[in-house]
């Protein structure tokens, strides 16, 4: 069993979980739009509050949420990511909520999805934009998913990892992909994943965001030249010592 599909058990109860104990509204909100900010010259800076992952540990358990998110948007954050995963990344939904209350970025529910129910939590809470995971999905789930999320007005980040998820996706014509520089089974991170899966991804007409391992300017620059117009950065953040430093840094 890797982690992913540990998670992905887990999920399974969650969904189950939700179904029994909510009823959940299929509301339309106005949302924030994360497809235009990526449209916009420069890099956009997607700035993700994460305590703990699989893969690092604890990242700051403490954080104080709603002050952070603030603190992101004040210094430029052009989108803000929440994981809200529990048992993993020691989020909640509780933490989103928070976050919206105090910005007006388009705010991406960062979970494991693999059912529509979900999807209605999130938008329920306050999200802007949530993540479909080719690794964890079926290529015709997602492609459901996929859509179901734009009835409600939601952006979908569709994530992909290497080649074959990505051929398996582009049928969806996704206006936003991200690759994951983090192979999800086995923690490894190389930025090269970005520059190898960028070409295609352009090719087909879909904006582009680089997720995982970027800390430092080199970084950044370094995936925009491949053609990302945005960078999806956890980890840099949670443990910076100055946020006005590392936003001055990684803004290319
Ligand atoms: O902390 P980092 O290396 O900057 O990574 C952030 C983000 O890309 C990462 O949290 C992430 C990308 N895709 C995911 C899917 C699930 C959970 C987490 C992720």
């Amino acid at each position: 069993m890797t982690i992913l599909d540990t998670i992905l058990a887990q999920k399974v109860r969650e969904v189950e979980e939700l179904k029994g104990s909510t009823v959940l509204s299929e509301e339309q909100r106005v949302h924030a739009s994360l497809v235009e900010k990526l449209k916009q010259p420069g890099i956009t800076i997607i700035s993700e509050i994460k305590r703990a992952s699989p893969s690092k540990g604890d990242l700051n358990v403490e954080v104080d949420v709603p002050a952070q998110a603030a603190a992101y948007e004040k210094h430029g954050a052009g989108a803000i990511s929440v994981l809200t995963d529990s048992q993993f990344f020691k989020g909640s939904f509780a933490d989103l909520e928070e976050v919206r209350g105090v910005v007006d970025v388009p705010l991406l529910c960062k979970d494991f999805v693999i059912d529509e129910v979900q999807i209605q939590r999130a938008n329920a809470a306050g999200a802007d934009i949530i993540l479909l995971i080719a690794a964890a999905l079926e290529p015709q789930r997602l492609h459901q998913l996929y859509e179901y999320a734009k009835t409600l007005g939601l952006d979908v980040i569709v994530e992909v990892h290497n080649e074959e998820e990505l051929e398996a996706v582009l049928p969806v014509q996704p206006d936003i992909i991200g690759v994951n520089n983090r192979n999800l089974k086995t923690f490894e991170v190389d930025l090269a994943v970005t520059e190898r899966l960028a070409p295609r991804v352009l090719a087909a007409g879909s904006l582009l965001i680089s997720e995982s391992g970027i800390h430092s300017r080199e970084d950044a620059l370094r995936v925009q030249a491949a053609g990302a117009s945005g960078i999806l950065v956890g980890e840099a953040f949670m443990k910076a010592d100055s946020l006005e430093s590392m936003f001055a840094g990684l803004r290319v």
